[in-house]
């Protein structure tokens, strides 16, 4: 045969998965000559009696394989001579084998010379651009994209389609193999420059397509019963400074989520408009939309309370644009108010009134009272005047930057994570800063306690939630007496707290 028997044509790979049900002469027949009634122009078949049989049942051109695995060589395809004579002798037309550059018992250009002595054609099976150099050096007719994925690293889900426009400045006797899944990836390999693919699995090893078919039922199947037990489905989102969250968020539960940085600079229309289409495989499966985001929100207006954090246009307004862009009802909360509503409900809270905290780069917070949430500027804690002579806000003192820039005027270029560290270590100027920061949340915990008598004061945040922090923090109001001292707990929903909080708030809101 020529190498122009094969061009622009489809290649079915029939080996049945090794000792299933179906590793039988009788299938792999019935395979090749279905495959090649419904326009298949050749075959790739493994194992020497499996071409035998093959080459008695039909005329279609062959590619021949022997798999084996050896003790001391990672090559599998082909890699004795006597297997390339046997597979000639079987009656295969092109004799493929591993042209890998791994420890191997015969070289490539032997088994080239073995393949051209027989007067078939030789297909090099490779991993990369260089395999395939290589290959056509030693004289292969085609080179392949076979084990491209498959010499070491976790196994690709994709084909290499890069591979194979690589491979095509080289020769066009590319074969593209591996991985070729649907119809859509087998045209992308065929635009890429293919001069013929295989399809392997996906036509005739039924145990894996089963197993594909199966496993996305299944996954269905349990989202549908989870939605079932939890309650509706809401899409949370919470748009944070540097990233944004979204979830599929049911009854405090999240299915799933999805973390996208937000394009500080690109505005509030942008971020909206970005995250509709990054959440457009979920639409049909939420009825309402929750929006957590830093800053001020009032009767869906949204501004900046600290524009450093996050600009936006003063009173934007949030709750029309978003229901315009994804069709579906809105509300939004400022983040740390729907924290607290999801602590409250779903975490530390456990359905009892408390004050939510979350000390961080700045400090931020929430207040439920008789089991409704505060709204407008109620719990912006980090705002209130701190007890400094200049009457600087209290985070100016406390936070998480404070920490950083008190680490600088002692000598040290340190994070606030690189100062808790420190302290764990015992080294007293780190520990000095952090108690003092400490102290003051203790100062302000009394101060709530006397304003709202909560339950409980949650404590979150990256600071506040830092190793040593809380029990400092505990330490401190020791000093003062038990009536008048807090329940201090430690936050439980971690980073999900605000899209579980507002897709609460969301669902309770119609
Ligand atoms: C890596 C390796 O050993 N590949 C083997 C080569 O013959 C076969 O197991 C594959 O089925 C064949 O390459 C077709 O690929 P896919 O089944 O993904 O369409």
């Amino acid at each position: 045969m020529q190498r122009e028997d094969i061009a622009n044509s489809l290649i079915v790979s029939c080996q049945p998965v090794p000792g299933g049900p179906m590793d039988s002469a009788q299938f792999v027949t019935g395979f090749a000559k279905a495959a090649l009634e419904a326009g298949a122009k050749a075959l790739r078949i493994e194992s020497v009696p499996y071409v035998a049989a093959a080459r008695l049942a039909v005329r279609a051109p062959i590619i021949g394989i022997v798999k084996r695995d050896l003790s001391d060589s990672p090559v599998r395809i082909t890699p004795y001579l006597a297997d390339v004579e046997a597979l000639a002798e079987a009656g295969a037309d092109i004799i493929a084998f591993d042209a890998t550059d791994r420890v191997r018992p015969v070289p490539v250009e032997a088994l080239v010379k073995a393949v051209k002595a027989r007067n078939k054609l030789a297909m090099a099976d490779c991993s990369c651009l260089d395999d395939a150099r290589r290959a056509l050096a030693a004289g292969a007719d085609f080179v392949g994209t076979t084990l491209s994925g498959y010499v070491g690293g976790p196994e690709p889900e994709d084909p290499d389609i890069a591979l194979i426009a690589q491979m095509r400045t080289l020769t066009p006797y590319v074969i593209a193999e591996g991985r070729i899944r649907s119809p859509e990836q087998a045209a992308a390999a065929a635009r890429a420059g293919a001069c013929a693919v295989v399809v392997g699995s996906a036509i005739t090893r039924t145990e894996h397509v089963t197993s594909w078919f199966h496993q996305a039922i299944s996954d269905a199947y349990a989202a549908r019963r989870a939605q079932t037990v939890l309650g509706p489905t809401v899409l949370g989102i919470d748009i944070g400074g540097t990233k944004t969250m979204a979830a599929l968020v049911s009854g405090g539960t999240v299915i799933e989520d999805m973390i996208v940085p937000t394009a500080r600079e690109a505005g509030p229309d942008a971020w909206l408009a970005s995250l509709a289409q990054s959440t457009s495989a979920w639409s049909g499966r939420f009825r309402r939309i929750g929006i957590a985001v830093t800053g001020l929100v009032e009767d869906g207006r949204w501004s900046a309370l600290n524009p450093a954090t996050l600009g936006i246009p003063d009173g934007y307004p949030l709750v029309e644009r978003a229901s315009a862009v994804f069709g579906k009802p809105v509300c939004a909360f400022n983040d740390a108010q729907a924290a607290a509503w999801g602590e409250y409900k779903f975490g530390a809270g456990q359905g009892r009134d408390i004050v939510f905290l979350t000390i961080s780069t700045g400090i931020g917070g929430g207040i439920v009272c008789n089991g409704r949430l505060l709204s407008g500027l109620a719990g912006h804690f980090g705002l209130i005047r701190g007890l400094s002579e200049d009457r600087a806000p209290l985070e100016d003192s406390t936070s998480g930057r404070w920490i950083a820039s008190q680490a600088l005027k002692a000598g040290f270029k340190a994070d606030a994570a690189d100062v808790f560290g420190r302290a764990l270590k015992g080294e007293a100027w780190a520990g000095a800063i952090v108690s003092q920061s400490a102290s003051r949340v203790a100062t302000l915990c009394r101060d709530i306690q006397m304003m709202l008598d909560p339950k409980s004061i949650v404590i979150g945040g990256s600071i506040g939630l830092a190793e040593g922090y809380l029990d400092r923090v505990r330490a401190h109001l020791g000093e003062v007496p038990p009536r008048l001292s807090s329940d201090l707990v430690a936050a439980k929903l971690a980073g999900h707290a605000g899209v579980i909080g507002v897709a609460d708030l969301a669902e309770w809101a119609k």
